[in-house]
């Protein structure tokens, strides 16, 4: 009985959607051609409505292809092609690896531009507003808040790093034959980027790779939430975030009751630091207002001086944990896996290591030496190249735009981009283009940087208004933690055996086998541990030996 009129209804609405698309099309098509634009080349809609696409896209992500299914995509439809129209149901977007369409979004015509209203909309819940994830106005306020902590020259401390470095070490322990046995050194390093970044960020590590640590400075407070499950629930939370930002407008569809539980339990930790961070309370002592924040470099502390609104806190160091913790430790994961693969560069980069620090793993590294290893700086940009650890950006148009080139047969006209229009940039893709990087684009080869310059072909970090705030950052820890490592080991080996390279895509981009190897110990930085310690060298290893700096032999590991 009430079947005619829902039909009626939903036949009527279709007819308006259809009508609205014809009537915005029609428009558009009049509005680009008064401004000279022609449109790019459309990929190939598979299936039914492009849903045969949606449906390989999901497919090559969850073989860990993502980034090579899109290179490999784009090549399809012409290697010299750069920019491309695509459409899924009736979404229509732009997918553009060309360097002067994305100094146009991201420098030149940034105005006309923003982030996506989903990647706002997906991380809501878990970090709130901050610089990750708001538009405009708002965005420029958060901007300005972070970056001046951020142009000081201290924000990187070595102390922090070999601190935490201790700790992973001493998960690593070694035999009598001088090897470690077999350890996956991805999760390790999501450890160790944990506990630098909230040591950095709140002032307070929460130790994932050295329990024993958290356990003192809290264990008076018998308010202090959980810290040893801050990282599984952010990891967790994270998890189902990817998966809803797969699906970009129609994340909202994949629901899931534990992410909320997630997020409380995230936030709970974060606002326990802001608030004895607030009080001036830490470890039961009065932090003393002249040296807080002085003599360590403290996020929570620089923004305190500048908003005392608890929730603005959470919202802003949450976003910067969640821009720093991950894709640093992709980096470094990323970097192993390619010294397990490469003895030539391993034996170069560490002799640079060698020559320039010192073969003393326990010998004072500087800021200034660090940055001097050439080689490693290209070692670090070739890892970024070939990997792309943030392998995907977007902007999104805030009005009708242009984007300089890729319209027409020959690519030169420029492109009509109306309002609302998702623009993604696939950096891996990018970073593969053989008529820039030339025929040994797929080979790992770190001197291709000796004469190199970053221009637009190579935004890794993202560029002009928002570009990341912690590249230096990052490049310090990676290089600290590389060195140290390359200092202490002579040797890397890789047991994962022979197999194509799996990239884990998230936001970041990691290896989906992990990074399984063993590592030998230098010789000289055994005794160099020994005299440290007041050991004798000449150990005959029956046990296996705790590596960590500073722990003590035969040491419980936890
Ligand atoms: C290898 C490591 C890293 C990579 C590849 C990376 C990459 C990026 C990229 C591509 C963006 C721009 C996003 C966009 O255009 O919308 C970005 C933004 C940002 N990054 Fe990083 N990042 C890294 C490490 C870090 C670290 C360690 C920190 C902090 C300590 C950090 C803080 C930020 C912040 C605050 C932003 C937001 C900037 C804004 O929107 O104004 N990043 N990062």
């Amino acid at each position: 009985m009430y079947f005619a009129p829902i039909l009626l209804i939903l036949v009527g609405l279709l007819c308006y959607k259809v009508a609205s698309v014809l009537i915005r099309r029609q428009r558009n098509a009049r509005k680009a051609s008064r401004l000279g634009c022609i449109p790019p080349p459309t990929a190939p809609r598979k299936g039914f409505l492009g849903i045969g696409t949606l449906r390989e896209s999901i497919r090559a992500t969850r073989e860990d292809r993502g980034p090579v299914w899109m290179h490999e995509n784009l090549n399809a439809i012409g290697k010299t092609v750069h920019t491309v129209r695509a459409a899924i149901f009736d979404y229509e977007l732009i997918i553009t690896r060309d360097a002067q369409n994305v100094k146009a979004m991201f420098a030149t015509q940034s105005q006309d531009f923003d982030i996506g209203l989903h990647r706002e909309k997906c991380f809501k819940s878990l970090l709130g507003p901050g610089v990750m994830t708001n538009r405009q106005e708002k965005w420029k306020h958060s901007r300005r808040l972070i970056q001046s902590q951020f142009a000081r020259d201290n924000v990187a401390d070595l102390d922090l790093f070999q601190r935490h470095l201790n700790a992973l070490l001493r998960r690593m322990p070694v035999s009598e034959d001088g090897w470690t046995a077999k350890v996956d050194l991805s999760p390790l390093f999501y450890s160790f980027t944990l506990d630098t970044s909230t040591e950095f960020l709140f002032g307070q590590s929460v130790h994932t790779l050295s329990p024993e640590d958290r356990a003192g400075p809290l264990s008076w407070d018998y308010n202090a939430p959980d810290l040893s499950t801050f990282g599984y629930h952010l990891d967790e939370a994270k998890h189902i975030i990817d998966r809803r930002g797969a699906l970009a407008k129609y994340g909202w569809l994949l629901r899931d009751n534990t992410f909320p539980d997630h997020c409380k339990a995230v936030q709970d930790c974060v606002d326990y630091f802001i608030q004895k961070r607030l009080d001036g309370t830490w470890d039961g002592r009065k932090v003393d207002e002249k040296t807080r924040g002085r003599d360590k470099f403290i996020l929570l502390d620089e923004l305190i001086g500048k908003t005392k609104d608890h929730y603005e806190l959470r919202c802003e160091l949450l976003n910067v944990l969640h821009a720093a913790r991950d894709t640093t430790a992709s980096l470094l994961g990323w970097s192993f896996y390619f010294l397990a693969r490469h003895a030539d560069i391993f034996a170069i980069l560490r002799k640079e290591v060698l020559d320039t620090l010192s073969a003393d793993p326990s010998a004072q590294i500087t800021f200034a030496q660090l940055w001097s290893c050439k080689y490693m700086q290209w070692f670090l940009n070739e890892i970024i190249r070939t990997v792309g650890v943030v392998p995907m950006n977007e902007r999104v148009a805030v009005r009708d735009t242009t984007l300089p080139c890729g319209g027409g047969p020959d690519g030169r006209s420029p492109v009509f981009v109306p309002k609302g229009t998702q623009v993604l940039v696939p950096t891996y893709s990018m970073q593969h283009r053989e008529d820039i990087w030339g025929e040994s684009v797929e080979e790992f080869n770190p001197e291709r940087w000796q004469d190199r310059k970053f221009g637009w072909d190579f935004i890794p970090f993202g560029g002009g208004a928002r570009q990341c705030l912690g590249q230096q950052f990052a490049r310090t820890e990676a290089m600290f933690a590389i060195s140290r490592m390359l200092q202490l080991f002579d040797k890397i080996e890789n047991m994962e055996g022979p197999g194509p390279i799996k990239m884990h895509q998230t936001i970041e981009n990691r290896s989906g086998t992990g990074v399984q190897v063993r590592l030998h110990l230098a010789s000289s930085s055994f005794k160099s541990h020994c005299q440290e310690r007041k050991t004798e060298c000449e150990l005959s290893l029956s046990e296996p030996y705790d590596l960590g700096l500073g722990a003590e032999r035969g040491e419980k590991l936890v």
